[in-house]
C-alpha cells in the first residue's frame, strides 16, 4: 500500500481519524506535528511562540522531503498544503485524503482548545483562513470524506471502502 496523507482544517480529526486507521488496519501512523515535536524536543505551541510559523513551516517541509517511510498512514498539519513543494513530496509516495468538515463542526470540536496557535474561536481571521484553506484540500485531494457526525473509526471505515473501490489499496 503507498502511503496515506490525511489532510484537512485544524480539528478535521486528522490525528484521530490517523489512529483509528492504523488500529483498523495494523499499519504504523504517523503524525507530522508529532515528528516535529520529536524532533526538536520542543511543543508546536512552544515553537510558533520561539521561533515564529515560518521556521515551523520549514521544519514541517524538511520533514515531508524525501520521506523516508513506506505504507504508513501519516496525519498531517492543517496548513501543510500551504506549500507546493509539500504536494508534490506527499505525492511522490502516497495518497492525499483529504477530511471535509464543516466550520461549525470545528468550532464545536476545539471550542476550549489552546494548543493550536492558529486557532480561535472568536476570529474572523480563522474562517478566513478556512475559505482560503478547502480550496486547496479541494486541489490536491485523491480522496476527500465528509466527517460531520460521524466516529474516527466511521471515517476510516469509509477511507478504506473508498481505497478498495478506487482499487487504490494494492
Ligand atoms: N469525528 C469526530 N467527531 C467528534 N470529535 C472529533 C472527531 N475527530 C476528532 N475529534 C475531536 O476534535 C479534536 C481535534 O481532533 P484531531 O484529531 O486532533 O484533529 P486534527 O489533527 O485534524 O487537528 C479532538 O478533541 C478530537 O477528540
Ligand atoms: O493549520 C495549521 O496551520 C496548523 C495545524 C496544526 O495541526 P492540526 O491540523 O493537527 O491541528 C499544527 O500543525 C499547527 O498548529 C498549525
Ligand atoms: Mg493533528
Amino acid at each position: 500500500m503507498k502511503n496515506l496523507f490525511l489532510t484537512g482544517f485544524m480539528g478535521s480529526g486528522k490525528t484521530s481519524v490517523g489512529a483509528a486507521l492504523s488500529e483498523l488496519t495494523e499499519v504504523p501512523v504517523l503524525d507530522t506535528d508529532q515528528m516535529i515535536e520529536e524532533k526538536y524536543d520542543e511543543s508546536i505551541k512552544e515553537i510558533f511562540r520561539k521561533y515564529g510559523e515560518s521556521t515551523f513551516r520549514k521544519y514541517e517541509t524538511e520533514i515531508l522531503a524525501d520521506f523516508p517511510h513506506k505504507d504508513c498512514v501519516i496525519s498531517t498539519g492543517g496548513g501543510i498544503v500551504g506549500k507546493r513543494d509539500n504536494i508534490d513530496s506527499m505525492k511522490k509516495s502516497g495518497y492525499i485524503i483529504y477530511l471535509q468538515t464543516s466550520f461549525e463542526e470545528i468550532a464545536r470540536r476545539l471550542k476550549n482548545d489552546t494548543s493550536r496557535p492558529l486557532w480561535n474561536n472568536n476570529n474572523g481571521e480563522t474562517k478566513t483562513l478556512f475559505d482560503k484553506r478547502i480550496k486547496l484540500y479541494e486541489e490536491y485531494a485523491d480522496i476527500s470524506i465528509q466527517t460531520d457526525y460521524k466516529s474516527a473509526r466511521e471515517i476510516a471505515i469509509e477511507i478504506l471502502a473508498e481505497l478498495d473501490k478506487q482499487s487504490l489499496r494494492e
